[in-house]
């Protein structure tokens, strides 16, 4: 028996995932997670969500991904929902679709604009690779320097084709970071707590002017 099932989930990370319209973001995040790549995908409206839960660091960990829509008429009503305590974002645009690469400064915009700060670790996935052209390979050089420049690891990856253990690698490293980054935020909150004894001096010290 996998005693791990009677872990309780004690965490969530909510990732969304953004980028322009057909580019691969329902496909992506339904591989992750139920390990199949849709048949048929609708544009979103909205946004759909889609949950997993892996083990991380003996930790059970629920992973809820924010598939949101890349129609501007599809989002208008849902935008400030998407930005609300956002722990990590992954940009995908089509390798064969330029213009869906061009995008990627105004999603990181859009991104800025809702507050999302910069230590939220965040990724670039290239998708559609098993549709290779020679513009295709141009703009991936340009997407791994815009990457680099952004400190965002960079995936090359084709939905259709990839495996699972391949969109595991991509999520399951950047919720390691996640949980990572929040330990050692819970670490300094310690380190910032007064001592009991401390608390007293304080109230003492303190003016009730
Ligand atoms: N060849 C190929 N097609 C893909 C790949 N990933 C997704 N697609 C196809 O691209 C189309 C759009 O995919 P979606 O996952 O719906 O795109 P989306 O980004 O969620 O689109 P919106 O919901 O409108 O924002 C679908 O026909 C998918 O089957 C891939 O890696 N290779």
């Amino acid at each position: 028996m996998d005693t791990c099932e009677s872990w309780i989930v004690r965490r969530t990370c909510k990732i969304i995932v953004l980028g322009d319209a057909g580019v691969g973001k329902t496909s992506l995040t339904h591989l992750y997670c139920t390990g199949q790549f849709p048949e048929k995908t609708d544009s979103t409206i909205g946004v759909d969500f889609r949950e997993r839960v892996v083990h991380v660091g003996g930790e059970k960990i629920k992973v809820q991904l924010w598939d949101t829509a890349g129609q501007e008429r599809f989002r208008k009503c849902m935008v400030q929902h998407y930005y609300r305590n956002v722990h990590a974002v992954v940009f995908v645009y089509d390798v064969t679709n330029v213009s869906s690469f061009r995008s990627l400064p105004l999603w990181m915009e859009e991104c800025q604009q809702h507050l999302i700060k910069l230590d939220v670790p965040r990724v670039l996935v290239a998708n559609k690779t098993d549709l290779m052209t020679k513009t295709a390979a141009t703009t991936i050089e340009q997407a791994r320097h815009l990457a680099e420049v952004h400190s965002m690891p960079f995936y090359l990856y084709s939905t259709k084709n990839g495996n699972r253990e391949q969109v595991d690698a991509i999520f399951n490293k950047l919720v390691q970071q996640i949980c990572r980054q929040r330990g050692k935020e819970a670490e300094a909150d310690k380190s910032f707590k007064l001592t009991p004894k401390e608390e007293e001096k304080k109230e003492k010290w303190s003016c009730n002017c």
